[in-house]
């Protein structure tokens, strides 16, 4: 029996960053293509693996039976043959560092939901950083990235539970989370339609912090919910029940700048602070996630992590004003939901479209419908309409692979 011929990926284009390596090999395994991928990281410095796009290879060589080379910190080249995707397990994977766990759970995530039955559930403890810069805060994946996953593709049955934060420098986090595979070959993940950016059901956020004194949290809360109240969000009352053809016309203040937000409202606003244990944390930290959910399913998320010297307040104002800047692009995911899914409508059975507002789509998103094309005979398209960017997607409905035992 001949191989499959190694298709060749190259790491610096366009984001020339990690998400290359992820997306890549979760496609290599479900679709048991053998790649070879070159000048990895080549646009970050220093180039090559660092700890965490390491254990995230390692991982998906695990899920995928594959025979892994090159996975060495620092190396830009790796090659990856998949097997078979396992049977579901329990897979335990650690970054070592404060390298962020959520980015483990990107590549994890869907080779697990294509793993054969009979066994239930894969579990997977992640062990690292949960709320890091330049990646999804674990908040994030578990109110955003995982309902949008949920809600729009059908993979229902997704689980996670934060465990214990691991902050930066020092790492410790420990996040668990199970995966019921779509059950059976003929189960696929779904497409979707999501145009019509829908008005602000709600507004809710997390602001946890650990090592640090409680005015911490409620610093963030309070920059956060002064800022949305600026934007027009008011938190006395509850979900609003104005059509879009009633929406007032409120004027927004954000750093500096006056523009108009054309459905600010009355939303119910429910942000709390959580101090976390000192037994459960390794070293001080803290964020605030917010996400926002929009009627027809939307989903903008807006984030930032405490940094020393930055006034709690400041934090909580920036992350508002990463939401309204979401709501305001008038799309209906904020620009981090777009690459994230990206894998998925490649994958699912159908046309998918998404509505991603007045922004020009990421560099991160374009990278990954570049990669998408490359692996998979999915078509992209990317178009203009009515000043808006929309995704459009035809999948190749994947499914799994019958199960050999
Ligand atoms: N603030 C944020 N909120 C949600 N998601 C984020 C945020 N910042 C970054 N991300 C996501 O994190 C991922 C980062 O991918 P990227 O390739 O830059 O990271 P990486 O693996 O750490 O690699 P590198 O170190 O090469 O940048 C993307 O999927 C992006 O959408």
């Amino acid at each position: 029996m001949s191989l499959p011929i190694m298709s060749l990926i190259d790491g610096s284009v366009l984001e020339g960053g990690g998400q290359i390596l992820r997306n890549a090999v979760s496609l290599s395994g479900l679709l048991s293509k053998p790649i070879s991928i070159q000048k990895i990281r080549n646009n970050r410095s220093p180039p090559g693996l660092r700890n965490q796009h390491r254990t995230g290879l390692e991982l998906a060589a695990k899920i995928a039976s594959a025979q892994l080379t090159g996975a060495q910190n620092g190396s830009s080249e790796i090659e990856f043959i998949p097997g078979h995707i396992a049977l579901p397990n329990h897979y335990t994977a650690d970054s070592i560092t404060a390298g962020s766990i959520t980015l483990l759970l990107q590549v994890a995530l869907p080779l697990l939901l294509f793993s054969p039955k009979p066994v239930p559930a894969s579990t997977l403890t992640l062990l690292g950083g949960t709320n890091a810069t330049m990646a999804p805060q674990v908040d994030y994946t578990k109110h955003v990235f995982l309902p949008f996953i949920q809600r729009h593709f059908g993979a229902t049955n997704i689980s996670l539970d934060i465990n214990k934060r691991g902050y930066y420098p020092k790492g410790g986090g420990e996040v668990v989370m199970s995966v019921v595979p779509l059950s059976g070959p003929t189960e696929k993940l779904r497409s979707f339609s999501l145009m019509e950016r829908g008005r602000v059901k709600w507004i809710s956020g997390i602001a946890h912090y650990a090592g640090l004194p409680t005015v911490v949290g409620k610093g963030m809360v309070e920059g956060a919910e002064r800022r949305l109240a600026e934007a027009g969000f008011s938190k006395t009352s509850m979900v609003s029940n104005k059509s879009s053809s009633t929406a007032d016309t409120n004027t927004v203040s954000s750093e500096g700048t006056e523009s108009t937000i054309a459905d600010a409202e009355n939303v119910y606003i429910s942000i709390h602070s959580k101090r976390e244990p000192n037994s459960l944390t390794r070293g001080a930290g803290s964020g605030i996630v917010l996400w926002a959910e929009l009627e027809g399913g939307g989903m903008i998320g807006g984030s930032a992590v405490g940094t020393k010297g930055v006034p709690p307040e400041k934090v909580g104002e920036q992350a508002a004003d990463e939401l309204i800047k979401g709501l305001m692009d008038g799309g209906c995911v904020d620009e981090w939901l777009q690459d994230q899914i990206i894998i998925f409508m490649a994958l699912a059975d159908g046309t998918s479209e998404v509505n991603c507002g007045k922004v020009e789509l990421s560099l991160h998103t374009r990278t990954a419908i570049w990669l998408a094309e490359q692996l998979t005979e999915a078509k992209f398209e990317v178009v203009q309409s009515a000043g808006q960017t929309v995704i459009r997607c035809q999948g190749i409905g994947y499914t799994a692979p019958a199960s050999s035992s």
